[in-house]
């Protein structure tokens, strides 16, 4: 490992992956490689089937054929990956920090503390406030720091920057370049710009 990278290095791959929802094919012949400290962005149009990719590889929905396989992964590593959906999973009632904390406790304290985390991403002044006052772009980095409280090498992200301004936006990047540096790997769907070098593209056509 060179001195930067904190993870194991793992690699995704996916071989002739069918995908889709009940019996509607989305996605099919689909090859795919992802490896340590590399990026996919997932783009397309409305209905192309990213969220259903990505809750593939996730293995939260079972692909119609083919197969995902994770290699390089050490299950006494602890799970190997994050799914960020686009929902933000907030509780209203629930504080920031305490938020944070019922994640960390869930998924484990192998990240940064919380209040480094909620630092990052900007919601430290309003640490003590319930999530549910939050606005919009506050709870999705509220979703986001999870990412950090537990370290896990695998990214799996639906639409991050969504409802986020643009100083939220260069912190995705930001968050995704120190990932990627450390030996991480991410697969995100987006409609937006993410510019960074270690980041290819996959393309998904229009469903007819
Ligand atoms: N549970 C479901 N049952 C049937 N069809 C579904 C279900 N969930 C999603 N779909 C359909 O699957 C298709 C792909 O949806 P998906 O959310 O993967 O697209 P997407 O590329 O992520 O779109 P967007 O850019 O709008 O987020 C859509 O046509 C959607 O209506």
């Amino acid at each position: 490992m060179t001195p930067r990278q904190v993870h194991s290095p793992i690699s995704l791959r996916a071989r002739a992956l069918a995908c889709g929802r009940g019996d509607t094919l989305l996605i099919e012949g689909l090859d795919l490689d992802v490896e340590p400290g590399a990026g996919l962005l997932l783009r397309g149009p409305n209905g192309a089937g990213k969220s259903t990719l990505l809750l593939s590889l996730a293995g939260l929905l079972p692909p119609l054929g083919g197969e995902v396989s994770l290699f390089g992964h050490d299950p006494e590593d602890g799970p190997a990956l994050h799914y960020c959906g686009h929902r933000n999973a907030v509780r209203p009632r629930l504080g920031v920090r305490q938020t944070l904390a019922f994640w960390r406790d869930i998924n484990g304290p192998t990240g940064l503390s919380v209040d480094a985390a909620l630092e990052r991403v900007g919601l430290l002044p309003i640490a003590g406030l319930d999530a549910g006052y939050l606005s919009a772009g506050q709870q999705r980095r509220l979703a986001l720091a999870r990412l950090l409280v537990s370290r896990r090498p695998l990214w799996l992200l639906d639409e991050p920057t969504a409802a986020l301004d643009t100083d939220g936006h260069r912190l995705v990047a930001s968050l995704l370049a120190q990932h990627l540096e450390q030996g991480g790997l991410a697969v995100i769907a987006t409609h937006d710009e993410i510019e960074l070098p270690a980041l290819r593209t996959l393309a998904l056509a229009a469903r007819a």
